[in-house]
């Protein structure tokens, strides 16, 4: 579903965050993305989002190839990514139920589809009763489930995680990534980066490592968890 071939990022300035990556990631699989702080992983994930293009080299998704896409190919390629940020960056003046309805608003999608779709996601990360809060009224592993369910809402065939368990206690940590193991079970596919090597440790799910934005790991790992 990911290929990235020989993929370099320089940013203005000059420093080479990327160097030379090649892996690719099978649709359906979970991976971790870890590194020191500065590694690169938030830069991958932002290459993945076309927030950032390459330098050199290539990233394709489902064999499209991200820097040739227009604005409005990017759009749409948007609509099937769910991304979730460390800092949340939920809508503090808003409820919980219109931070995930957003996405779907966005979209254009039909009232009630929305509302059903926004308890969906709402009680999947246990959070149905609180959908009339303001985030403010929430502590930061409910903030960061609000997060996840509003990547959800919208069923993206490819889930984008920077740091989500970044300030969670480990209790909450494991809680939030068998979220994402869930939403891995039903198909879609999960990139997670990540610090936490211990917790990475204790799941069965391959692991990309970068270090100072080049790769650590075999180049094209067997697809799927390894053992
Ligand atoms: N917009 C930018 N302009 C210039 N340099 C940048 C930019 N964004 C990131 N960098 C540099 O690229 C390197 C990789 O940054 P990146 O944020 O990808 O690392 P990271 O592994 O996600 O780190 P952390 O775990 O601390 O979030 C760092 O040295 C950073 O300073």
């Amino acid at each position: 579903m990911i290929r990235f071939d020989q993929v370099s990022k320089r940013y203005d300035g000059g420093f080479e965050a990327l160097s030379s990556l090649s892996f690719q990631i099978e649709r359906g699989e979970m991976v971790f993305l870890t590194g020191h702080s500065g590694a690169g992983k938030s830069t991958l994930l932002r290459l993945l989002t076309a927030i950032e293009k390459p330098s050199s080299g290539h990233v394709r998704v489902a064999n499209a190839l991200l820097a040739k896409m227009n604005r409005r190919e990017i759009a749409f390629y948007r609509r099937k990514l769910g991304v979730v940020h460390q800092d949340h960056l939920l809508l503090m003046d808003h409820s919980v139920y219109d931070n995930v309805a957003q996405p779907l608003l966005v979209a254009g999608e039909h009232p009630a589809d929305i509302k059903r779709r926004v308890h969906a996601a709402l009680d999947k990360v246990g959070l149905l009763s609180r959908e009339k809060f303001k985030p403010i009224q929430l502590s930061g592993g409910e903030q960061q489930r609000v997060g996840i369910a509003r990547a959800v809402v919208k069923k993206p065939d490819l889930i984008l995680a920077d740091e989500p368990t970044g300030n969670l206690d480990p209790t909450l940590s494991r809680d939030i990534m068998a979220l994402f193991a869930q939403f891995n079970a039903i198909g879609t596919t999960v990139i997670i980066a990540s610090h936490d090597l211990g917790l990475i440790a204790r799941l069965n799910y391959r692991v990309l490592s970068l270090h100072q934005g080049k790769l650590l790991d075999t180049p094209f790992a067997p697809t799927g968890r390894q053992s």
